[in-house]
């Protein structure tokens, strides 16, 4: 793909209805979609709080489509609600200056230009020309904005597909997926692009599958499966508490050392290894260092040491995960 790339500020239209004063917490309370005897949302309840990016993740099926539809008024729930600003969508009197979202990358009319597309989509929502045109230079496709949609690369349609979400200025962006399809050099832009949008205090939720793909895009996490809640909080804990790894010759005479300087330690030493290993319960690796130094024992390894996401996330989700075995009983194609 070859695209030019910024972090310019993010001009808005301009002070308007919904735009400053808007509070833009998305809420969703005990939300449940039935498709027949399917549950494919299952009273799930969390809260995404401005100005901050939240990841909202699970394995391919856990629901998270279905609920993203129902938050933007696409499927009606079957209990529950889902709210942005306190208003459920169809409440909201101009929800393009509220809420931008991006569901599908591949819903563009194939025959038409991505900047033809914009323009339709402002005229509808009373943005002006010049907007579609700042969002195309934002989204870092002006030149291939005058080229047919259906010659678009996926990163390219994943870029129009933002152009389009931010056409009204909205407070709240909701992105389905928004990195797939993306290069290295295209996720790294998404990353600097939606953390300046959070510091502009905008409310953002983008879905994944993938925990480590938003590991270092997202503050937040709600994480799902079989369309229920199974973790909602910060990244950082998802890393655990901060921990290091230090091998040396006495890991005793170590663990004794760094006791004295308020930190615990419990020996992971194995007995294959000729040198003793602590982990001890700090990121310090420069206090550890010093107290190894003081203590006059020799460090032949030192590194913090974080869960990995990976296998946290596959305990967390695909353990139980319905779509892995059997279809579940009931589910068929149904109609919302
Ligand atoms: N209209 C429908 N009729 C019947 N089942 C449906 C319908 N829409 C979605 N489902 C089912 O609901 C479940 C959740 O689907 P959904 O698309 O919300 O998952 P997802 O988490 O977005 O998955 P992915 O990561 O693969 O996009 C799936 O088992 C899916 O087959």
């Amino acid at each position: 793909m070859t695209t030019t790339t910024t972090t310019a500020p993010v001009p808005g239209p301009g002070p308007g209805p919904g735009t400053a004063t808007q509070s833009a917490r998305i809420e969703v309370r005990d939300l449940t979609k039935r498709f027949g005897d399917f549950t494919a949302v299952d009273h799930l309840s969390f809260t995404v709080e401005p100005g901050r990016i939240t990841g909202f993740l699970g394995p391919n099926g856990a629901g998270k489509t279905t609920t993203l539809r129902m938050l933007l008024g696409l499927i009606k729930p079957t209990a529950g609600t889902a709210t942005i600003g306190g208003r459920r969508y169809h409440d909201i009197e101009k929800p393009m200056s509220v809420v931008g979202s991006a569901l599908e990358a591949t819903n563009f009319h194939p025959g038409r230009t991505g900047r033809d597309h914009l323009r339709v989509l402002a005229d509808t929502a009373g943005v002006s020309t010049q907007r579609v045109d700042e969002m195309l230079e934002l989204v870092g496709i002006p030149a291939a904005a005058r080229k047919r949609a259906g010659g678009y690369s996926m990163g390219m349609r994943q870029r129009l597909g933002l152009a389009a979400a931010m056409l009204g200025d909205p407070q709240v962006l909701i992105l389905d997926e928004p990195a797939n399809g993306l290069d290295p050099e295209g996720i790294r832009w998404l990353r600097g692009f939606l953390r300046h949008l959070a510091g502009q205090g905008k409310t953002i939720l983008i879905s994944s599958h993938m925990l480590q793909e938003v590991e270092q895009t997202v503050d937040d996490v709600v994480i799902i499966t079989n369309g229920q809640l199974v973790r909602q909080g910060a990244m950082s804990d998802l890393h655990g508490a901060p921990r290091a790894l230090v091998r040396t010759s006495d890991p005793a005479a170590l663990a004794g050392a760094l006791r004295v300087s308020d930190i615990t330690s419990s020996d992971v030493s194995s007995s294959d290894d000729g040198s003793g290993a602590l982990m001890a319960d700090t990121s310090d690796l420069r206090l550890i260092g010093d107290v190894a130094l003081r203590a006059g024992l020799p460090i032949y390894e030192l590194h913090g040491i974080q869960n990995d996401l990976e296998q946290l996330f596959f305990q967390l989700t695909e353990n139980t995960n319905r779509n892995l075995g059997q279809p579940a009983a009931g589910q068929q194609e149904a109609q919302a």
